[in-house]
Order: C-alpha cells, then sequence, then structure tokens
C-alpha cells in the first residue's frame, strides 16, 4: 500500500495562533486515519491542509502524488476534484431534493450552473441515484433535504461525495451533531465505503469510543501537535483511557 498524504514537519501559524506544529505523519491508501484531540488542537486545519483550502507556513504537504507548496492553480483544482469533504453541518440545499443535492457533488466536472435536477446528465442522475440506495435512502430522493434527520442528511453528503468519485474523503467532525445511535450509523457507513472502494479517510473526532471503534488508526493532536499515533485495533480500555489522556491532558508522549 502506498502513500496517499504525507505531511513532513508542516507548521501553520495564524498570526500568534500554532495550529498546527512540525506535524509529520503518512497516512496509506485505504486506511481510515481518525484525528482525536478537543477544540482548537489543530484537526480542521491539518484536514484543510490536504485539499490544499491552507497551505502550510512551514513544511511540505504531498497528496496523491502532488506537491501542494508548489502545485500550479489548475493542478489544485484537479487534485480537489479527487479529494471529497463532508462537513458536521452537512452544508446541504435544505429547499432542493436529495437527489439534486446528491447530483452537485458532479458539479466540478461539469461545466456551466446547472438549475434544476434534469439539467444534469442522465448518467450523474443515475450514478446519485446508485450513491443513494448505498446509504439506504433511495426512498427519500424525491424529498426536500430539509426534512430528513441530521443522520439521513449526513448520508446524504456521503453520497453527494462519493459522486465526485473521491480517492480520499475528509470528513470533519462529521457525526458531531449526531445522538450516538445515527453517529454509530454514519460512522459504520464510512468504514463500510472505505472498505469497498479501498478508500482513504481522513476523520477528525472529538470521541475516544468512536476512534477507537471505527479507526484503523487513531492520530492524537494537542496543541497542534502529534501527541500519539497508533493502531486502533485491540486496545483495551487501560489503553484507551491513554489514548484520551494523551489528547486531553497529559503532557505529551509519542507511542
Ligand atoms: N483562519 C484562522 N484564523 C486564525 N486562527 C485560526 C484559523 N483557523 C484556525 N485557527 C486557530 O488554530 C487553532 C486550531 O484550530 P482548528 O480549527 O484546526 O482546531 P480543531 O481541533 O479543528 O477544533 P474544533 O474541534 O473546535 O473544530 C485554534 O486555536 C484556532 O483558533
Amino acid at each position: 500500500m502506498h502513500d496517499v498524504v504525507t505531511f513532513h514537519r508542516v507548521s501553520k501559524r495564524f498570526g500568534a495562533t500554532v495550529a498546527l506544529d512540525e506535524v509529520s505523519l503518512s497516512v496509506p491508501e485505504g486506511q481510515i486515519a481518525v484525528l482525536l484531540g478537543l477544540s482548537g488542537s489543530g484537526k480542521s486545519t491539518l484536514l484543510r491542509h490536504v485539499d490544499g483550502l491552507q497551505r502550510a507556513s512551514t513544511g511540505s504537504v504531498s497528496v496523491l502524488g502532488t506537491d501542494l507548496a508548489t502545485a500550479s492553480g489548475t493542478r489544485l483544482r484537479a487534485l480537489r476534484r479527487r479529494v471529497g469533504f463532508v462537513f458536521q453541518q452537512f452544508h446541504l440545499v435544505g429547499g432542493l431534493t436529495v437527489l439534486e443535492n446528491v447530483c452537485t457533488g458532479a458539479l466540478g466536472g461539469l461545466r456551466g450552473p446547472r438549475l434544476g435536477l434534469f439539467t444534469y446528465p442522465k448518467r450523474v442522475r443515475q450514478e446519485a441515484l446508485r450513491h443513494l440506495d448505498r446509504v439506504g435512502l433511495t426512498e427519500q430522493a424525491f424529498q426536500r433535504a430539509d426534512t430528513l434527520s441530521g443522520g439521513q442528511q449526513q448520508r446524504v453528503a456521503i453520497a453527494r461525495a462519493l459522486l465526485q468519485r473521491p480517492e480520499i474523503l475528509l470528513a470533519d467532525e462529521p457525526v458531531a451533531s449526531l445522538d450516538p445511535e445515527s453517529a454509530g450509523q454514519v460512522m459504520r457507513l464510512l468504514r463500510e465505503i472505505s472498505a469497498e472502494r479501498n478508500l482513504t479517510v481522513l476523520c477528525s473526532l472529538h470521541q475516544v469510543d468512536l476512534a477507537l471503534s471505527w479507526g484503523d488508526r487513531v492520530i492524537g493532536l494537542r496543541s497542534g501537535r502529534v501527541v500519539l499515533d497508533r493502531q486502533a485495533a485491540g486496545l483495551g480500555r487501560d489503553e484507551a483511557m491513554a489514548v484520551y489522556s494523551a489528547v486531553a491532558s497529559v503532557p505529551a508522549a509519542v507511542a
């Protein structure tokens, strides 16, 4: 398995704030890497460096073979089409149908604006329906997106991201606004989709139990630093608590 994301001594400063501090890590193809950390630890900043939404102050980021520091605007746009993003707040258009929301995932590869479902090519609509089926929402396809529950809306957002045919999926606290049951369903879905497509997933979370249950690997961040980086499988309760301590309070100790 080759690495699809590599950070080498990446630091990011916003004025006096150090959001990322000498972060080095590599993520191999197909892995689910969970970024675990408290609010403000740098999780979102790290994710935004993967698709070039933010640029490192120092250090280098390479994604799918592209060095982001030297990539042209065209190259960066092409790269972004290969990287999907889902967010805590789903970012659906509430007044549009579920199916139309999914279709918007194809916009990066189409020319011109699309107003209305039937302005999308048939192949796009068919593919969108297949992804809706995969996330278990076929019956809701023609419902307004804002009539769905939070968990359902996040599944729509995942279907929309899949329409991009991403090689990497970034998920920024995808379950933070969901109840525990819906959170588990969304994390299970991400895991299944990753396995089916060999899709690499970088997912930020606050919850240790979800990180251990659904991640292949847990990367703990505190004050922009990687304070823990290890496989999730086989971690016992005591070790799980150590994971939590590492990101929450105890002085830095890289496992
Ligand atoms: N655009 C920005 N301008 C100034 N400071 C920023 C900016 N983006 C992030 N920061 C700061 O960088 C630090 C890391 O923020 P980041 O959003 O990456 O943390 P996080 O772990 O994702 O937090 P949360 O869990 O609350 O989303 C914080 O101190 C934040 O205030």
